[in-house]
């Protein structure tokens, strides 16, 4: 099927940087295959041409996103916020993308008893200088920064510093290092999508970006539809109003209307319990395969 793109001959590709390997790869790609993107098949491939959607995907590593993006050689890019940050690139963030959560936190040797205020001085290990050294230049604190690849927990054992700043998921990794957490988070990160900044997005980014949206949306909401009697549509609906309205029908049945509404699919358990206490019946959730919004 020729795709609106194609059918308008002439309008340059978006070229779109999205990580090569690590731990946003993978979910960012199976994002954009939600989306109806042409992936790469083979983890060697460098660049990918889905010329049907009028994009051309770049696979690259996450931390050299943002500057393609900031120099404007590549018109949008997914990477992690704490990456676009310590980058300083010339690069906004448009859209969170609901995965790679994970914070920026301190962290020194367990019983150390160490708070920000008493940083000055130290070493301080980190894969993200550029972010660390902001946040502490903004509190006026100034330590010495050791700028290492990866693997910054085992920098305190070895000996080249005295604390360190990195990311932090699930903490296993600190806490098998003999680590533990100071000072409030430094950063609340996740995958995001960037532009460059100042700069005019090419045409065709709203489509790009609508259909990161409709992915979204279908990851987080479901679709419940149920019964009511007529004299309790009104209580049902105000526990599902739907992002606009409820879609509310009359059934056959004399005396009962039908009503269909998006609802959050977290909460979509309680929200049935609660239909059902206000008389709802026949309440069914089915998932939303793809949407706009
Ligand atoms: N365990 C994790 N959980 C969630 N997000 C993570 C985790 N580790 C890294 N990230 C996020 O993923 C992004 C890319 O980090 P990643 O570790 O993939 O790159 P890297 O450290 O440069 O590469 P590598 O670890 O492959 O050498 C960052 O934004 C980071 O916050
Ligand atoms: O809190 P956790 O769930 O243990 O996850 C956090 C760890 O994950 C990342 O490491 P990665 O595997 O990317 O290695 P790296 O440190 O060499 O980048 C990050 O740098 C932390 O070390
Ligand atoms: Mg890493």
């Amino acid at each position: 099927m020729t795709s609106t793109w194609a059918a308008e001959a002439g309008k340059r590709l978006i070229k779109i940087a999205v990580p090569n390997k690590g731990a946003l790869s993978e979910a960012a790609a199976q994002m954009l295959h939600e989306a109806g993107y042409a992936q790469r098949t083979d983890s060697k491939e460098l660049v990918l041409l889905d010329e049907a959607n009028g994009v051309e995907f770049f696979y690259l590593r996450p931390r050299d996103i943002a500057l393609y993006v900031g120099e404007g050689t590549l018109d949008v890019g997914i990477t992690g916020r704490d990456m676009l940050l310590d980058s300083g690139a010339s690069a906004v963030e448009q859209l969170s993308l609901g995965f790679g959560g994970s914070r920026f936190r301190f962290a020194a040797p367990a019983g150390s008893d160490l708070e920000l205020e008493k940083l000055d001085g130290l070493r301080l290990a980190t894969s993200y200088p550029g972010l660390v050294g902001a946040y502490l230049a903004q509190r006026g604190i100034s330590v010495r920064l050791i700028r290492l690849d990866g693997a910054v927990e085992t920098a305190i054992r070895l000996g080249v510093a005295d604390v360190i700043a990195d990311v932090v998921e699930t903490g296993t990794t600190l806490r098998q290092a003999g680590l533990e957490l100071f000072g409030d988070p430094i950063l609340q990160s996740e995958a995001i999508m960037i532009t460059r900044t100042g700069v005019e997005p090419p045409r065709g980014f709203d489509q790009f970006v609508r259909r990161l949206n409709g992915v979204l949306v279908a990851r987080n909401y479901v679709m419940m539809d149920y019964d009511v009697s007529d004299d309790h549509v009104a209580d049902a609906c105000a526990i599902t109003p739907g992002l606009e309205s409820p879609t509310v029908s009359p059934l056959a049945r004399q005396g009962w209307h039908a009503v269909r509404a998006m609802v959050p699919r977290k909460q979509a358990q309680q929200i049935m319990d609660d239909l059902w206490a206000v008389g709802a019946r026949a309440i069914l959730v089915t998932d939303i395969a793809a949407c706009r919004i």
